[in-house]
């Protein structure tokens, strides 16, 4: 049996209830250090309930979820977020008046467990200032170094988003829908800026766009009913009967009628 701690992040019989309906319904999972996870499955199947789960969100009914084999369920976020799980919309929220560079910042800062009221004094924070540079090089951003969040496009401020959710070096990456929205060229750019600054780290994302599944994941994990019903390489969930069943046989139908 393989010691629990090889696995970056781990759920064991994962179950949550909203009053007397079961929306999780005993969710095993066990992802590795530095694979890509897309989490894909029908609407409504807990994709989302299970993100909250695994960050902090929601506390479970009953179950485990360990963050390099330590138990992290009914844990708050920002402890969560102190262990090393990043999630994409708990610290986003870009702060539009701010400009990029500031945004990063106060994500550095965040993660040290300063608040951004401490603004003013940042400009001597040598190291916290050296992070940002560095984060705002790795999302292709630095051109636009004192540009107003606000100001930027979509992608800009989608990319930013993803500077300030990896900003504090945590090594397990959870990400909702990131190229939602995007156009196909966006989304291609996208998939290789996620590739790069994801190096080395564990990532999870819960995605609908089939391109960006295949293109993104290591592993595919697929939730139908609350449950983990496969949990493979992109091959594998493809041939998988159960999978095409249950859910995707439609989708790859719909996605080759497109190509031909
Ligand atoms: N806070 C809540 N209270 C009550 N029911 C909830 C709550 N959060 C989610 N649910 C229910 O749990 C079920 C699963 O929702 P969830 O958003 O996790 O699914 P999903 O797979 O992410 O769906 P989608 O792909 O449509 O985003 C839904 O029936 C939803 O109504």
């Amino acid at each position: 049996m393989t010691h629990t701690s090889t696995y970056a992040l781990e759920l064991r019989d994962l179950r949550k209830s909203f009053g007397k309906t079961e929306i999780i319904r005993g969710a095993d999972l066990a992802v590795q250090a530095g694979e890509r996870v897309a989490i894909i499955g029908p609407n409504g199947a807990g994709k989302s309930t299970l993100f909250n789960l695994i960050s902090g969100r929601f506390a479970p009914t009953s179950g485990e979820v360990l963050l390099h084999g330590q138990r992290i369920d009914g844990r708050q976020p920002y402890e969560i977020n102190r262990l090393g799980l990043s999630r994409s919309f708990q610290i986003t929220n870009i702060f539009p008046k701010l400009s990029v560079f500031e945004n990063l910042r106060c994500g550095v800062l965040w993660s040290m467990g300063y608040r951004y009221t401490f603004l003013r004094f940042l400009s001597r924070m040598d190291a916290v200032n050296e992070r940002a540079k560095q984060l705002m090089e790795q999302i292709g951003l630095h051109k636009k170094r004192d540009e107003l969040a606000v100001n930027l496009t979509y992608a800009e401020q989608r990319a930013l988003e993803i500077g300030i959710t990896i900003a504090g070096g945590a090594d397990v990456i959870l990400l909702d829908e990131p190229t939602a929205g995007m156009s196909n060229s966006e989304t291609a750019r996208f998939i290789n800026l996620i590739r790069e600054v994801t190096v080395g780290k564990t990532l999870l994302t819960v995605e609908h766009d089939m391109g960006v599944v295949f293109g993104l994941a290591d592993k595919i994990a697929v939730v139908v009913y609350g449950e983990v019903i496969a949990f493979d390489t992109p091959d594998a969930v493809r041939a998988n009967p159960r999978v095409q069943e249950a859910y995707l046989g439609s989708v790859i139908a719909e996605e080759q009628a497109a190509l031909h």
